[in-house]
């Protein structure tokens, strides 16, 4: 079990486990007392190797592993000497302070080491049918409740400084695990946890502008003028001078050609000032994403995006470099917040690389027994249906999408309404004859499958761009649900009251031709954005667009019609992203003003009372999003030092 936590711990990047030789030592003799000049050897093989390490890096050993039984204390002794960091795996649950000898810790440290301990061995005895994985997850868990350990994902990546403590909850992670119907899911504090991730970066920021003889350098690349990225780099900026980053907004038009950005992003990345470089996407259409990504310099790839930092971190058992930052802080929201993903059976609806894919990664390194991923045909064919599916909430539980068949039109989407009536689950009879793997030609088969393939899922993550997709029914009792998406709907379209007035309309039809109830007020107002089925499609677009799992071909649509709407003096053509961000309860995306709101792809209401954890928008994901936008460019800043080896 040892070996393998500890080639699991290897897998994850984690080059420097000193003291696997002393376990090996200790292995060979498991029955013996160890005598004196073992101990000694013990200690001095590890001191020698945590020496060698503060030599080769100029500064104190950030990892080591925790030694079972009559080596912990080896290890403590090395706590002693000047290695900072803390014990990362504690093999022997039998492991002991008492075990210590007496140069160890203070009584007084001990006692409450103990204690922790105690506790800890409590939680664990509770979680011991978890499994192998489990079991590495604890042992780290113990470690890091007794030094400042480094969060989970830091964890996988080697060379990290003292990082952030592991905020565990027992009696979260006991609702977590053995909640079924839920009484009332715990909802995360995004915000919270950001602010508390934030302020541990910005205690790094002194010493690591020491190293550089100036302020850690972030550079953002903006192309355009979309209202969301404005704020989202806003936000950017504001949270980098918030903790001592300098940060330079590179503006460019939004005609900029590929030769021009390109030059753009690697004069900026040339930059002796500047240690991370990102360019806020999407681009425009005309632009070629991966182009700019391939020609990141990836040692200044705060985002992640270049295919080394996004190979490194899809390939099993790779150092990890850059992680994208949306994953991070999901990962980094559950694991600071206590929510343990080992062992669990995890589902990403969502397959973007900004999200969704690197998230599914990330959600295997840190233990999920299976990742499932439900990509992009299944999901498109939910949103070709979502018209069709809004009119029927009111009358089913789950909205069934369009049967298997030929593709989306108005014969599909009254099949699929036909259907709803009373079929909720793939096995119904609707879904015979599907096609498996049909994928894009005739994805109705994925489709069919995504509220019962949600249903299996212990963590949940959304992140498609659709408004309140996941309803109650699609969650498992007690699961953990992560809403990734930020959608932006008008705020008469709350899906009560697009039910009651679905119902009240008495089945209107799939289309909401001329509904006046959802259409934004202020345009309404205007009168000046289009017919009413330009104005349908102009709603649905928008969720589609905000959402950071969404596709780029979907925001471009948006973002040409938000162009025309400008034009139109649909939206405030002048809004700048503070005032958006300052605008309306929403957070303001284009001067919304109260209006509109900002919605997930999950229906909270419905789904808070079926989850046992649960993540809000705004105020979940999000300001994790940047805070470890903070934590990569801190990252790169010790690259640029030369405090961390590439
Ligand atoms: N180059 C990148 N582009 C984009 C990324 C990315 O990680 N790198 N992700 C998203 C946008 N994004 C950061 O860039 C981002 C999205 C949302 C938030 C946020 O704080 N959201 C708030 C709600 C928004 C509001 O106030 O209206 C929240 O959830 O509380 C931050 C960053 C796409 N592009």
């Amino acid at each position: 079990q040892c070996s393998r936590a500890l080639a699991h711990i290897h897998s994850r990047g984690v080059q420097e486990v000193i003291g696997a030789a002393a376990w090996r030592l200790n292995q060979q003799q498991p029955q013996q007392q160890q005598q004196p000049q073992q101990q000694q050897q013990q200690a001095g093989a590890l001191e020698h190797a945590a020496a060698g390490h503060q030599q080769q890096t100029s500064r104190p050993l950030t990892r080591h592993v925790q030694l079972p039984t009559n080596t912990c204390r080896v290890a403590q002794q090395c706590l002693h000497r000047g290695v900072q960091a803390a014990a990362l795996v504690c093999c022997d649950f039998s492991c002991r302070p008492t075990s210590w000898n007496q140069r160890g810790p203070s009584r007084a440290l001990l006692q409450q080491q103990q204690q922790q301990q105690q506790q800890q061995q409590q939680q664990w005895q509770r979680q011991k049918q978890q499994g192998e994985w489990a079991a590495a997850r604890r042992c780290s868990t113990a470690a890091s409740t007794l030094h400042d350990e480094p969060s989970a994902v830091q964890k996988s990546q080697p060379h990290l400084p003292p990082g952030p403590t592991l905020q565990h909850h027992p009696n979260h992670q006991d609702q977590q695990q053995h909640a079924g119907a839920s009484q009332g899911a715990r909802v995360l504090d995004g915000k919270a946890v950001a602010a508390a991730w934030s302020e541990q970066l910005q205690q790094q920021v002194p010493q690591l502008s020491q190293a550089l003889g100036r302020p850690p350098g972030l550079a953002v690349v903006l192309v355009g003028s979309r209202p969301d990225s404005m704020l989202y780099v806003t936000k950017k900026e504001e949270a980098c001078l918030r903790i001592g980053i300098n940060c330079r907004i590179i503006r460019l038009p939004e005609s900029v050609s590929q030769a021009q950005l390109q030059q753009a992003v690697a004069d900026v990345a040339a930059d002796a000032a500047v240690d991370g470089v990102l360019v806020q996407l999407p681009l425009p259409r005309h632009l070629d994403e991966e182009a700019v990504m391939g020609a990141l310099d990836p040692r200044k790839d705060v985002d992640g995006f270049h295919p080394l930092n996004m190979g490194r971190m899809l390939m099993r058992g790779r150092a990890r470099r850059f992680v994208p930052a949306t994953p991070l802080g999901v990962v980094e929201l559950l694991s600071r917040s206590g929510v343990s993903l080992a062992g669990k059976t995890a589902v990403v609806l969502g397959d973007s690389n900004i999200v969704g894919t690197p998230l599914a990664a990330l959600l295997r390194d840190e233990g999920a027994a299976l990742v499932t991923i439900c990509h992009r045909p299944s999901i498109h064919d939910w949103f070709e249906e979502r018209s069709a599916c809004r009119s029927q909430r009111a009358q089913a539980d789950v909205c069934l999408p369009r049967l298997p068949g030929p593709g989306p039109g108005p014969a599909a989407a009254s099949a699929a309404a036909a259907g709803s009536a009373g079929a909720s689950t793939p096995s119904s009879s609707t879904q015979q004859g599907a096609v498996p793997g049909s994928g894009s030609e005739g994805g109705g088969f994925q489709a069919s499958q995504l509220p019962a393939i949600c249903r299996t899922a212990d963590v949940l993550v959304v992140a498609v761009g659709s408004p309140e997709l996941v309803r109650g029914a699609w969650v498992k009792p007690g699961a953990v649900v992560v809403d990734v998406g930020i959608n932006v709907v008008a705020a008469a379209e709350e899906p009560a009251a697009a039910a009651a007035a679905a119902a009240a309309g008495g089945g209107e039809g799939g289309s909401g031709k001329g509904s006046s109830s959802v259409l934004p007020q202020g345009m309404q107002q205007k009168g000046s954005c289009g017919s009413p089925d330009q104005q349908q499609q102009q709603q649905h677009l928008t969720g589609f667009q905000m959402a950071q799992g969404s596709t780029v071909e979907a925001e471009h649509a948006l973002h040409q019609q938000q162009q025309q709407q400008q034009q139109s003096g649909c939206c405030q053509p002048d809004a700048t992203a503070a005032e958006a961000a300052a605008g309306g309860g929403s957070g303001g995306m284009c001067g919304l003003g109260s209006n509109y709101r900002v919605v997930g792809d999950v229906s909270h209401e419905e789904v808070a009372g079926v989850a046992s954890v649960l993540t809000p928008v705004p105020g979940g994901v999000g300001p994790m999003t940047i805070a470890a936008v903070l934590h990569n460019t801190l990252q790169a800043a010790r690259y640029t030092a030369g405090l961390l080896r590439w």
